[in-house]
């Protein structure tokens, strides 16, 4: 693109060695017109109208130039060889004669002086108003012979005296020349990006970012995001894997439990490629379904094994789980299957999530949205209160689930390996959890557990319990199993002031839990949420730990009824 100058000279013999000139330098083009100070002034003007790029004119009139257009005003500064080479044409001149000039263009012009020792003095003007008075001046001093500008030599022949213009030369008018090329290029180009980056903004894009090829952040507005939700090198590697073939890109990335996604478009401006990156924060559609429930496993579960059979199905789930995907836990309600899906997935998956699925609520066209790369494994529950029809469904989600490297936990109270495939039952495990009465060595270290997690959660005193304690506790038949153990624990410590749990108090409280008298007489202790609790216990108990029959008597659904009891 080239750049249209209009050169503005402020005396006619400069026209000639301007058009040499102008062949020399490359991409402008020039139209000339002779015009000092006010003419110059009326000349800008119709410039200014006419759209030049860039004016270019000389000392005062440069000056006035820059008052009266928008347009960029380039001045041609006088060079020392400007000076050199009227000093030396008038060397011969006998006359004595005074070189009258601004402060800038003196000092170079008083060491050519001094080096070649002319009989030249200087005289020193600020302004232009300052001519008349100085040349009168210099008159009245005796001088002769005037050297200057334009406005100095005119004013020096009003008053009647021999004057010198200082010509510019081929150099410096070429240098000039080359100014205007370099300064309009670097205008344009600032102006265009300026325009693109406002058009961005009017756009209203709220996270966006405009990179270019290698990466570097040239405009960055962030709205929903606090800052790029991306890091330095997944920026950096847009623009390397760019399919240019299409109009936009798409780049996804999953960002804790949130999915990213950036739609890149290219374009290039100024013979450089760049790409605007739009961000959006994709709605998290697992969050969305009221029957998943998504679990980050951070620590390792405690799991209290010391019996026997805990033991074994601790060695079952250890030696398993390499080779094995799909583990059925097969047990009662309240034994732990939970609290072992959670150590199962914590052995392969502790950095990915675990999905929890309440099968009977569960829509599932949706199922395969559980297949997202941050999923690790999915726990699925309530198997029996799926309709019968869905087994081939819930079949081949399975399938699907374990060649996307998944694992998936089943918690069922029978054996339902006889519904599924055999390719699928290959890769399976069968795990029976037992209950609790074949496990009275797992009572110590489950009571000390709970305690202990009722102490941090709730600030309970209960540190140390008596050995006949646990021994009372496994007298008794525990048919919500842990989960009722549990309850049960959280009750008494709560009631209780000391340190230790003695074992009168538990026996009074298991006295009570068991009289007929009890399923009405509550503990009124504690916040609202335990007395509620102890409510849902007994409305358990009742009906023998049927969570259905009892979510129904509470007049709440299953799945409110089964996160109220997994807060206890
Ligand atoms: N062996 C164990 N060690 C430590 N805590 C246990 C153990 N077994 C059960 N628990 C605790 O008892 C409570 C009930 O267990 P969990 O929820 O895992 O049972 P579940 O069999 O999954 O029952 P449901 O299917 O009804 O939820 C949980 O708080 C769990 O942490």
């Amino acid at each position: 693109m080239s750049t249209y100058i209009k050169f503005i000279a402020p005396y006619s013999s400069m026209v000639t060695v301007i058009e040499e000139c102008s062949s020399e330098v490359e991409g402008i083009e020039i139209s000339i017109e002779v015009g000092n100070m006010e003419d110059g002034a009326q000349i800008a003007k119709r410039a200014e109208r006419d759209n030049y790029d860039i004016i270019i004119s000389r000392g005062g009139t440069a000056q006035l130039l820059r008052h009266v257009t928008r347009i960029p005003v380039i001045d041609v500064t006088m060079s020392g060889y400007d000076i050199l080479r009227v000093l030396m044409m008038t060397h011969e001149f006998n006359e004595t004669k005074a070189l009258i000039g601004y402060p800038n263009m003196l000092s170079g012009a008083q060491a050519v002086i001094d080096l070649l020792d002319l009989s030249v003095d200087l005289f020193t003007i600020d302004s232009i108003d300052e001519i008349e008075q100085m040349v009168y001046e210099v008159r009245e001093l005796g001088y002769q012979v005037v050297i200057g500008d334009v406005g100095i030599v005119e004013s020096a022949k009003r008053h009647g005296m021999e004057a010198f213009l200082i010509q510019t030369g081929r150099e410096t008018i070429i240098d000039a020349l080359e100014e205007a090329r370099a300064s309009d290029i670097f205008f344009k180009w600032n102006f265009s990006r300026t325009e693109m980056l406002s058009k961005i903004i009017k756009h209203q894009d709220r996270d966006v970012m405009v990179i270019d090829d290698q990466g570097d952040i040239l405009f960055e507005a962030w709205h929903t995001f606090d800052r790029c939700p991306i890091n330095d090198t997944e920026l950096a590697q847009i623009p390397t894997t760019i399919d240019f073939n299409y109009l936009v890109n798409w780049r996804y990335y999953i960002k804790g439990h949130q999915q990213v996604d950036v739609k890149v478009e290219h374009f290039v401006h100024e013979e450089t490629l760049y790409f605007l990156l739009h961000f959006n924060q994709h709605d998290d559609i697992l969050n969305q379904l009221d029957w998943v429930e998504q679990i980050s496993v951070k620590q390792k579960p405690t799991v209290i094994a010391e019996s026997d059979p805990m033991q074994a199905v601790m060695r079952v789930i250890h030696n398993g789980v390499s080779a094995h995907q799909l583990f059925f836990l097969i047990g009662e309600t309240g034994t732990g299957r939970g609290l072992l899906a959670h150590y199962i997935h914590h052995l392969s998956w502790s950095g990915k999530t675990l999905v929890e699925v309440d099968l009977s609520r569960c829509q599932f066209e949706y199922l395969d949205e559980l297949l997202s790369p941050e999923v690790g494994t999915i726990y699925l529950r309530h198997l029996s209160q799926m309709s019968i029809e869905r087994y081939h469904v819930l079949g081949r989600f399975l399938q699907k689930a374990l060649a996307a490297d998944k694992h998936v936990v089943l918690s069922v109270n029978q054996s339902v390996v006889h519904q599924f495939d055999t390719p699928l039952i290959d890769r399976s495990i069968e795990v029976f959890v037992p209950p609790l009465e074949d496990r009275p060595e797992d009572f110590k270290g489950l009571v000390t557990l709970f305690a202990a997690y009722f102490h941090q959660h709730f600030g309970t005193s209960v540190m140390k319990i008596q050995t006949d304690v646990i021994e009372e506790l496994k007298r008794y038949e525990w048919r919500g199993h842990a989960r009722e153990l549990k309850s049960f624990l959280k009750s008494v410590v709560l009631a209780e002031r000391g340190y230790v749990l003695k074992y009168e108090h538990v026996k009074k409280y298991l006295q009570e839990k068991y009289s007929p008298r009890s399923t009405s007489v509550y503990q009124l202790e504690g916040t609202l949420e335990d007395i509620e609790h102890q409510v849902i216990q007994s409305v358990l108990e009742e009906e023998n730990y049927n969570q259905s029959k009892a979510a129904k008597r509470l007049g709440i659904n299953r799945s409110t009824l089964w996160r109220k009891l997994k807060q206890n």
